[in-house]
């Protein structure tokens, strides 16, 4: 029986392909931005003509740098707007829409796709075990005007995934947990095949976040095998009826297990995402900015617990939160969670990327300490390249802005 990357290439081609071997796909949705956008229109313009395969297999956001913060993010989407239209692309999401690879898990992808957009968390879609990956924009402008592009089938790992949570440790820390092990660029031509042990145990959003850092970990994909919890996500958000295909697991290069009561929380300290250290090793850096968002952590359950911790406090420095799309917006508003923490003093938005790439809305400044729930902390990446970034689950941003500096999160969980 074939893995979950040779099911998927067995639907699409027709024949069950080899690790290596070279594919032609039709992909079911293909994505853009406004920073990557501006490049693939331009592609197609060079090409000779702005077309695209299929209007409904493309999604369109305005995330990175959104709302424009300047004149040049201004024009670049005036001129992606212009396309947009005479287009009549039906999935165009404006300033305010949210992430784009949130947007996709939350509204397009199902299990079994193959999706293609221009931005490397593309894979964030093989939460709902999806082959999702990025691409670049001239790729990406290909296969937009064709319907189709090529790539190297990769090679299938299997990982396990035992057991439930402790407190305070969610899917970032399963994230930050591989990286450790297997080193940014580990799964290099890997597919990655997530099999989760007790499905309930592990949901759709933490699915998510591993999904979102296989990138860090250099895999080509990691995909959730679709299971009881991939069909009631389905079912609930979508009003689709999914049942997961018997498959049995096929042969893998490699294995591993993660053991989820083993795991603790983790922070990525700089300049690299494998720096991996547990909270403990790090406690009582202080810090000047806490970022909660991006399309890693920026989903309701992240939100949640920065609720939870933040509830009846006031931060000690400035910190800044951003559900990852509108629909997670306003589901934490009725929530009341978006009260709590601007009470407790974080600046709160929608719709953007924001401090993740250092862009706007949160530059970190020279020397400042950055505790970020996104996926990269290298040498600029939120700002000035003196500033230093700790990459780590929402529970530990959260009490960091409490603390104003790093501290174990889980005491604030209990009380
Ligand atoms: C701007 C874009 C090309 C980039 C990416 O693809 O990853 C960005 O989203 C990032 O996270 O650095
Ligand atoms: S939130 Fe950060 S990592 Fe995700 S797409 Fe935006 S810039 Fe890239």
């Amino acid at each position: 029986m074939p893995t979950w990357t040779e099911y998927i290439f067995y639907k699409k081609i027709g024949r069950v392909p080899s690790p290596g071997d070279v594919v032609e796909v039709v992909p079911d949705l293909v994505g853009f931005h406004d920073l990557t956008g501006y490049h693939v229109l331009e592609v197609l313009e060079h090409m000779g003509k702005v077309e695209v395969f299929d209007k409904g297999r493309v999604v369109v956001a305005f995330d990175h740098l959104s709302p424009a913060p300047n004149q040049r993010a201004a024009e670049i989407m005036v001129y992606i707007r212009k396309h947009v239209k005479s287009l009549g692309l039906p999935n165009f999401y404006d300033v305010g829409g949210g992430i784009l690879h949130q947007i996709i898990l939350e509204k397009y992808a199902l299990p079994e796709q193959v999706i293609f957009a221009a931005d490397s968390h593309t894979n964030t879609a093989g939460a709902v075990g999806a082959f999702a990956h990025g691409m670049g924009a001239t790729d990406i402008a290909a296969a937009l005007k064709l319907g189709k592009t090529w790539l190297v089938v990769p090679t299938p790992f299997r990982v396990d995934v035992a057991g439930e949570f402790p407190p305070g440790v969610v899917g970032k820390d399963v994230a930050l947990h591989l990286l450790a092990q297997f080193g940014a660029e580990g799964f290099n031509g890997y597919s990655v095949e997530v099999f989760v042990e007790k499905p309930k145990a592990f949901p759709m959003d933490d699915r998510a976040t591993v999904a979102n850092m296989s990138t860090e970990m250099g895999a080509d994909a990691l995909m959730f095998i679709p299971d009881s919890v991939t069909a009631s996500y389905l079912k609930t958000e979508r009003g689709v009826d999914y049942t997961p295909p018997s498959i049995e697991p096929g042969k893998y290069a490699d294995k591993y297990t993660v053991e989820l009561g083993r795991l603790e929380p983790l922070v990525a300290a700089p300049y690299s995402v494998d720096n991996v250290k547990s909270v403990r090793e790090v406690e009582g850096v202080e810090v000047d900015q806490v970022f909660i968002g991006s399309c890693t952590n920026g989903r309701l359950s992240d939100v949640e617990i920065a609720a939870k911790i933040l509830k009846g406090r006031r931060v000690k420095t400035r910190c800044i939160a951003i559900p990852a799309s509108y629909e997670i917006f306003r589901r934490a508003m009725k929530l009341g969670y978006i009260d709590v923490l601007t009470e407790a003093g974080c600046v709160v938005t929608y719709g953007t990327c924001g401090p993740c790439l250092g862009g706007h809305f949160g530059v970190a400044g020279p020397g400042e300490v950055v505790v970020t729930t996104s996926n990269r902390n290298f040498k600029g990446r939120v700002g000035h390249p003196d500033s230093k970034v700790y990459l780590a689950n929402p529970a530990v941003a959260a009490a960091a802005a409490a603390e104003g500096k790093i501290v174990d999160p889980r005491p604030y969980l209990r009380s």
